[in-house]
């Protein structure tokens, strides 16, 4: 019997570490590295990395990278020297896009060529899954299972992570309960809860539809700001409740709301995201200077909630093809697209424009 925590909790662990500032340590093989979240760094723990020694590198994201020109030989990924002298702004500016108007010259930034990306990319993958900007300061070690057990930091084989970072966790269904609507007083709101610790997700089913015809249906991702605040900077708020008001027009859908907030960057990164539009960006360009794709989200989890609650043919409620795409390609009939638009306003109509015109979503 082992009481000890399996590489999905070491992950879950991982994770809340970094979001603490604390270090973990990755190792694959023989190679090892002790990785911070550069967003939660502070200066103690820069200085007792530089007394570790040589090597040390910010690793940011090729879209990052892009925007402050330096060279990405990794691909999709860009591992920038630490400088001698570099300070903790330094870190903060060149991971966090906030002020790159105010101080564009950040370089020159030496970009490593030699040796391999493989532990910063698992890095990357944790910051961004653990909603933090995605830059990690990374230093080499000799011996990594030694160094976390001396510092006790969590320690993460690259070879058990892999595959779970690349997969869907699964979702197990934990309660379900009526809940009248305004729009149905035959609600039902259904939790589940995925099995690598992240957040839970949540199906609103209306009346009682059938599970061998298809299901009008709406995977909305989770928007704070529009949602619940009624933001006039996109249409989630109307969205939502006009997906809910068909359903209840119908007597029967099913809406999941997937907490993705701000396409799967958090609501933190999607204020940042906003302040740059503020400074001119649009929705796309704001998420790369920050070192996002236009979109992070994964809609399998959707797939995989809809065939647990028993459907595998919708009438998908959405503007975005990408969404048809994926139910399709993870076992989910889309037999009719329903278009959604509404909620067009003077605040939100250039944020629609460029969603149609460079996310290809439909009008
Ligand atoms: N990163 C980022 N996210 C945003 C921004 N504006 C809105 N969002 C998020 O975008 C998502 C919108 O979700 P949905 O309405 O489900 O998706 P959609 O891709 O617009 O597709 P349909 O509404 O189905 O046509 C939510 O998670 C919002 O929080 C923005 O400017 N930047
Ligand atoms: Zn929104």
């Amino acid at each position: 019997m082992s009481l000890a925590p399996d590489i999905t909790e070491i992950l879950a662990r991982a994770r809340a570490d970094l979001r603490m500032g604390v270090p973990i340590v990755l190792k694959d093989g023989d190679s090892a590295a002790l990785a911070l979240a550069a967003e939660t760094l502070d200066a103690q723990r820069l200085a007792d990395i530089r007394a570790l020694g040589n090597g040390t590198v910010l690793t940011i994201t090729a879209r990052r990278a892009e925007t402050l020109k330096a060279r990405a030989y990794d691909g999709d990924l860009a591992r920038i020297t630490l400088p001698p002298d570099a300070t903790l702004a330094w870190v903060l500016g060149v991971a966090d896009p906030a002020d790159d108007l105010k101080t564009p010259m950040k370089g020159p930034l030496i970009s490593e060529r030699d040796g391999v990306a493989d532990l910063h990319r698992i890095a990357l993958r944790l910051t961004k899954t653990a909603r933090l900007l995605p830059a990690a300061l990374m230093v080499p070690l000799t011996d990594g299972a030694v160094f976390s057990t001396s510092h006790g930091l969590t320690l993460v084989d690259a070879t058990q992570a892999r595959p779970l970072l690349e997969t869907t966790s699964p979702l197990n269904p934990v309660v379900s309960a009526r809940l009248p609507l305004e729009v149905s007083e035959a609600g039902r709101l259904h939790v589940f809860r995925p099995e690598d610790g992240g957040e839970e997700h949540y199906a609103i089913e209306i009346g009682k539809p059938a599970r061998d015809k298809p299901v009008l249906a709406r995977l909305h991702s989770a928007c704070f700001t529009g949602d619940l605040m009624g933001s006039l900077k996109c249409d989630c708020g109307p969205q939502l409740r006009g997906a809910l008001t068909q359903m209840g027009a119908e007597g029967a859908g099913v809406l999941l709301y997937l907490n993705q907030e701000g396409r799967g960057i958090g609501l933190a990164n999607k204020m940042r995201a906003y302040s740059l539009q503020d400074q001119g960006f649009d929705t796309v360009d704001a998420n790369h200077r920050l070192g996002f794709e236009d979109d992070e989200r994964d809609f399998r989890i959707g797939a995989h909630i809809l065939t647990k609650m028993g459907f595998s043919d919708v009438r998908l409620l959405t503007n975005n093809p990408s969404k048809i795409a994926m139910m399709e390609a993870n076992g989910i009939t889309v037999t009719d697209r329903v278009p959604l638009q509404v909620g067009e306003n003077a605040h939100n109509r250039a944020y629609l424009a460029t969603k149609a015109k460079k996310s290809g979503h439909l009008l």
